[in-house]
């Protein structure tokens, strides 16, 4: 396994006003890895950001970066760090070349235009390069973000919602993108609401809620541990109560015994497997069915009941 790039002990951050926006988060981020931190609208995602990217002091606990505490050791980690912020806040009358040169230089590294036109060119940014940002899109305002954060070649990247309000087509572009940069060794951290996202590039996933991360864990290995088949079955004629014979199911007799509910599996495809051996457990016994529905919970659901277990608790 790769050495942790990032190591987060007790980290806890409470604002002026006391409200607590980290709750003593401990976090490990190996090198070369993509972390996706999933949570909902002020769960503290951006507060977790900036208490790293130096932009918010934290109440307690450390920040490891590069082996260096932060605290101690900041400049050094500072400019191997690269932050793509939510909003774009200024720069906006200059060309987007200029601001992408300046992002550089900003960070101590000499100009190269050859590295900005290669940064610019896989954004599709560089026929635009002469224009002012406030003349662009929203998308290609995030994008210039993006290319800003990648002229001083960061080892370790962080993306806050890289691709809110970005059109299906211009995200999937930016998945592309974000993989490149995992090829080229960078660390890669991101915030998201969108779980297909997390689905799709992540190689871990946290869940932050309330400022506490309730869990991190491989993405199958999370799907595995809380990934659930649901099936239902529409019956030919309603059953007054389960047969015997499908006692050993994790199953349930529902409207008024006109469908059979599973709900069962591990996200690992077993619950596929038991509801085949389900519906043949049903003809053996001479159940008729017309219809049979499987579904299989994405990050979702995990997050939606992951959520609702907490506010029960
Ligand atoms: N400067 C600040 N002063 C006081 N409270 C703040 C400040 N910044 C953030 N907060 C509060 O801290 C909590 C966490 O905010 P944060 O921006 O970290 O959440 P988030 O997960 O990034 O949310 P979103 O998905 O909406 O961007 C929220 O309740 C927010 O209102």
């Amino acid at each position: 396994m790769n050495e942790p790039i990032l190591e987060l002990h007790g980290l806890s951050k409470v604002y002026p006003s006391g409200l607590k926006a980290l709750d003593s988060v401990d976090l490990e981020i190996r090198q070369g890895e993509i972390f996706a931190l999933l949570g909902p609208n002020g769960a503290g995602k951006t507060t977790l950001i900036g208490a790293v990217c130096g932009l918010v002091r934290p109440t307690s606990g450390t920040i490891r970066a590069f082996g260096h505490d932060l605290a101690r050791n900041w400049r050094h980690a500072r400019a191997r760090i690269g932050l793509v912020p939510q909003e774009l806040s200024t720069d906006m009358f200059e060309p987007v070349i200029d601001a992408v040169s300046y992002s550089r230089g900003l960070f101590g590294y000499p100009p190269d235009p050859g590295r900005i036109e290669e940064i610019l060119r896989a954004l599709s940014l560089w026929d635009k390069r002469g224009e002012r940002i406030m003349a662009l899109s929203g998308g290609m305002k995030r994008r210039v973000l993006i290319a800003k954060a990648l002229a001083h070649e960061p080892d370790l990247l962080f993306l806050d919602e890289p691709t809110a309000g970005v059109d299906v087509e211009l995200r999937k572009g930016m998945w592309e993108l974000i993989g490149t940069m995992r090829e080229r060794g960078v660390t890669i951290i991101l915030t998201t609401h969108y779980i297909e996202e997390a689905e799709e590039m992540a190689d871990r996933v946290g869940i932050i809620n309330q400022g506490r991360l309730l869990m991190v864990d491989d993405k199958a290995a999370m799907m595995q541990r809380l990934g659930r088949t649901e099936a239902h079955i529409e019956l030919a004629s309603p059953l007054a109560e389960l047969p015997k014979a499908l006692a050993h199911f994790p199953v349930e007799i529902e409207q008024g015994g006109r469908s059979l509910c599973y709900r069962g599996g591990d996200g690992t495809g077993k619950g596929k497997s038991e509801v085949a051996e389900l519906t043949k457990a049903l003809t053996a016994a001479g159940i008729d069915y017309t219809g049979i529905d499987v579904h299989e919970s994405s990050l979702e659901d995990i997050f939606v009941s992951l959520l609702g277990e907490e506010e029960l608790a």
